[in-house]
């Protein structure tokens, strides 16, 4: 039996950083990017967009949810948010939770503290099995 591949962590971090670059953030000037595995091995990646009316702007993780349902759906694995130097960040509360109902409790999540399931970013979490 051979053991699964390892995840690389840095081609997904090089991802996120990429799409980090195309970031629309004129209003906070804090650039993020993200980018996840799926299941069957696509990358898909997201930067967020913000708008003149602030509230309306959209997390990285929104265009990564929305990018996924778009090109063929599925679970997403593996997770990387990075800041506008590139560096590891945290996902925001709210995002926490779209990445749950695609991910669940088993997805893994590059945090500045390591790789944490989302489990533990997310405790006792409601999600699709509450609706059910
Ligand atoms: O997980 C997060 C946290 C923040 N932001 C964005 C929203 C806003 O455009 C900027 C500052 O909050 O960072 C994300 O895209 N994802």
């Amino acid at each position: 039996m051979t053991a699964a591949p390892a995840v690389d962590w840095e081609v997904l971090r090089a991802a996120a950083r990429d799409a980090m670059s195309r970031a629309y953030a004129p209003y906070s000037g804090f650039a993020v990017g993200v980018a996840a595995l799926v299941d069957d091995g696509r990358v898909v990646t997201g930067c967020n967009v913000e708008n003149a009316s602030y509230g309306l702007s959209l997390c990285a993780e929104c265009g990564l949810v929305s990018s996924l349902q778009a090109t063929g759906g599925g679970r997403l694995t593996h997770f990387t948010c990075v800041d506008g130097k590139g560096e590891s960040l945290v996902p925001c509360g709210r995002c926490r939770q779209l990445l749950f109902e695609f991910g669940g409790a088993e997805l893994l999540v590059d945090t500045p503290k390591g790789i944490l399931p989302l489990a533990e970013m997310l405790p006792q979490a409601f999600g699709p099995d509450h609706l059910r």
